[in-house]
């Protein structure tokens, strides 16, 4: 911790108990805290060109009050003040709402500034901030005003004032962190006046400079804790080193009925090679729908039962659940394995049999949900857990396996393309493999875009499409979250479906089905007894019944877009070619983008770029997920270069640092620090 971190604001010379309270309902504890404060925006205070101004444009002006101000009151608390100004031999007119005070001080003939939106067509301001006194003038005028974001009690000016303090009496304690060769490098500011100038820039190129030189330095910061994150577990944990014979794996894969495309071999050989390794395997596998991870999760565990350990699979739903025990049975048990599933709806007298197992040894792998680890299940001897989909296996989840004598390698499968940035932040001290391939012979997915009413249409292409043998899914959205509606919404489709399709069978799927109901219906669907699925979300990740080449989604614009495409990810899966039919009446202009985007392009990763730009890293991940980074300065969405250098940067640093010269002192005292912290990083 620096000293300026230690110090207190009572140290600031001028500040008040109040003040302090105040500072403190903002978080604000410390000196350091108060210097990195930093402003949310500026407000531009440099003079205008009213004649080159564009509408709706920011302007500031300086000029004279005519005549006398009007003001009406809109209701009991709300008033709109009107005054007319001379502005360069124009004459203005400049509102201001809610700020009736201010009628006596607009006399005829005062010279004031203004700053606020302009209306061209009405010669009108409306007016956000404003100079009355000629010293306020001389102070802000041609400035870029730090805007804060404040509680209620504390004023502007106030928060202003007491940074500007901080700075006077404690600016000269700020370090430079960043290696001198960084900082000559790419030009940066100073630490001390890059954090000067976020707040207090007179141009926007200082501003720029500024933020230049703190994102980065925000960036490769966190970098540099992620890679100690990674060389923590590489030298500190002991893994298992498996011993694997690659002719036993050859046998596996020459099984398989399809070869292995390039991407899956490359996938696997680096798999191997870490489950080989004395260190634990920490590795993130995507690849986007279809491209064919599961048969790669069972390699992976018939690698470490070959030597002698059992696999967990951890799976979101528990109808995945079933079905992935089902492909891994396909895939495994010939070859000597025994797969068993464990999910909630299972009799107690069967899950006991099925925990005994696990104990004993005889099971070899397990398929379940999240609950497989949380839960008392006791393994005899576990050697390896995949976690497929939103798991993320974090750090947290491997201490208390360590605690119960196993360290695992762990393996975590995604079919939402991460885009790089969020990867290489999120799960920055993952390595990461990718399967960017799709198996031969698949037919691209072509998708369609109508409007509500032509829902004859889509009936007419369901049938069509079920007549040649297909199979086709109708997906309704979950409306807020809750689960009666959606299944009210499911519901009421199915049963519409129904009458509308027949003699085509018709099933329904829902999150509120018992667990053996679920596996009928998913099981007859498989079997093409029923021709047409309706269902909520609960298909979204890894359902795969080759033969539906069809899919309907309802309300689409509910979705968010990754969610689209995984849910679209579930017809093209096998040689026909396959069809996805967007159902939506969107409202907005980016609504309608959406949809285009989806009926554009097949592929994930522009999607979620898409995606993650639309709805931001916090949404993009889901709610749920927590040890996302909050950054101060940075954004990474709009960063993604300077994270690119500071990542390249910090690897280097990190694996140099022992040998940095007496100057990045400062340097190395942080990253030790950091380093500590490191295993919070999760
Ligand atoms: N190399 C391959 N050649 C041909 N077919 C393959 C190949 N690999 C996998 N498949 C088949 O492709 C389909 C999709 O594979 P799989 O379910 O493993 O994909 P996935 O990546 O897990 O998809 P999702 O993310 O949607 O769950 C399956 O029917 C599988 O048998």
């Amino acid at each position: 911790m620096s000293q300026l971190e230690k110090m207190q604001l009572r140290e600031l010379p001028e500040i008040t108990n109040r003040q302090i309270e105040q500072l403190q309902q903002l978080q604000i504890n410390s000196i350091w805290d108060l210097l990195t404060y930093f402003p949310f925006r500026y407000e531009d205070m440099r003079l205008s060109d009213l004649s080159q101004a564009v509408e709706d444009e920011k302007v500031a002006i300086q000029g004279m009050i005519v005549g006398q101000p009007s003001l009406r009151w809109l209701g009991k608390k709300k008033s709109r003040l009107v005054a007319r100004c001379q502005v360069d031999g124009l004459t203005v007119q400049l509102v201001w709402f809610n700020q009736h005070f201010l009628k006596d001080k607009l006399t005829d003939g005062k010279e004031i500034a203004v700053a606020g939106r302009w209306d061209r067509e009405r010669l009108q301001i409306t007016v956000s901030r404003t100079l009355l006194s000629k010293a306020e003038q001389e102070k802000f005028l041609g400035q870029f005003e730090p805007i804060y974001s404040l509680s209620q009690s504390i004023k502007m000016k106030t928060i202003r004032k007491l940074v500007y303090q901080a700075f006077v009496h404690f600016g000269r304690e700020i370090e430079e962190i960043l290696p001198a060769e960084i900082c000559v490098q790419y030009h940066f500011l100073s630490r001390a006046k890059a954090m000067y100038l976020l707040h207090f820039p007179r141009s926007r190129e200082e501003l720029y400079q500024a933020r230049r030189r703190m994102i980065y330095e925000e960036l490769f910061l966190y970098e540099c804790k992620i890679f100690w994150l990674k060389e923590t577990n590489q030298q500190q944990l002991k893994g298992i080193q498996h011993q694997i014979p690659m002719k036993q794996i050859d046998h596996l894969t020459e099984s398989l009925p399809f070869p292995l495309t390039k991407a899956q071999k490359r996938v696997m050989e680096e798999i191997i090679s870490d489950l080989r390794a004395n260190t634990p395997m920490n590795r993130l596998l995507q690849g986007d729908v279809g491209s064919g991870k599961t048969v790669i999760a069972a390699i992976a565990l018939y690698a470490v039962w070959l030597s002698g350990y059992q696999g967990a699979l951890m799976v979101p739903t528990e109808i995945l659940a079933e079905q992935h025990a089902k492909s891994l049975r396909q895939m495994l048990e010939t070859h000597g394995l025994k797969v068993v599933s464990l999910v909630g709806g299972m009799r107690t007298k069967e899950r006991r049999t099925v925990l005994e197992q696990i104990e004993i040894g005889l099971a070899d792998v397990v398929v379940g949900t999240h609950a497989l680890i949380q839960e008392s299940v006791a393994f005899k001897k576990l050697g390896l857990v995949i976690t497929d989909e939103q798991h993320r296996f974090g750090v947290k989840q491997r201490t208390a396996l360590r605690e119960k004598g196993f360290l695992p390698d762990v393996l975590c499968m995604t079919a939402t393309p991460i885009p790089r940035t969020l990867a290489i932040t999120y799960f920055g001290e993952m390595e990461v493999s990718i399967i960017d391939e799709m198996p031969a012979g698949r037919q691209p997915i072509e998708t369609h875009w109508v409007k509500k009413d032509h829902w004859s249409k889509v009936l007419t292409f369901i049938k069509k499409e079920c007549k040649t043998g297909r199979q086709a899914y109708v997906i309704c959205p979950l409306i807020e979250e809750s689960e009666k509606i959606d299944l009210q919404n499911a519901q009421d489709v199915y049963e519409q479906l129904v009458t509308q399709l027949a003699p085509l069978r018709v099933g329904l799927l829902h999150g509120r089905m018992h667990a053996v109901e679920k596996e009928e219906v998913m099981e007859a669907f498989a079997k093409n007894e029923l021709q047409v699925l309706v269902s909520t979300t609960v298909v979204e990740v890894g359902v795969n019944v080759p033969n539906a080449t069809a899919m309907v989604i309802y309300d689409a614009d509910r979705f968010g877009l990754s969610q689209l495409h995984q849910l679209r990810g579930r017809v093209g899966r096998g040689s026909h070619a396959s069809t996805c039919i967007l159902i939506a009446d969107p409202k907005t202009e980016t609504g309608v983008g959406r949809m285009k985007i989806m009926t554009e392009t097949n592929d994930g990763f522009v999607i979620s770029e898409e995606d993650l730009s639309l709805r931001g890293p916090g949404d993009f991940l889901g709610v749920k997920q927590s040890g996302l980074p909050e950054f101060k300065i940075a954004d990474l969405t709009m960063d993604q270069q300077i994270l690119e250098y500071a990542r390249a940067d910090a690897a280097k640093w990190v694996a140099n640092v022992e040998n940095a010269d007496a100057s990045d002192q400062s340097l190395k005292r942080l990253l030790a620090s950091l380093k500590t912290k490191a295993q919070h990083l999760d």
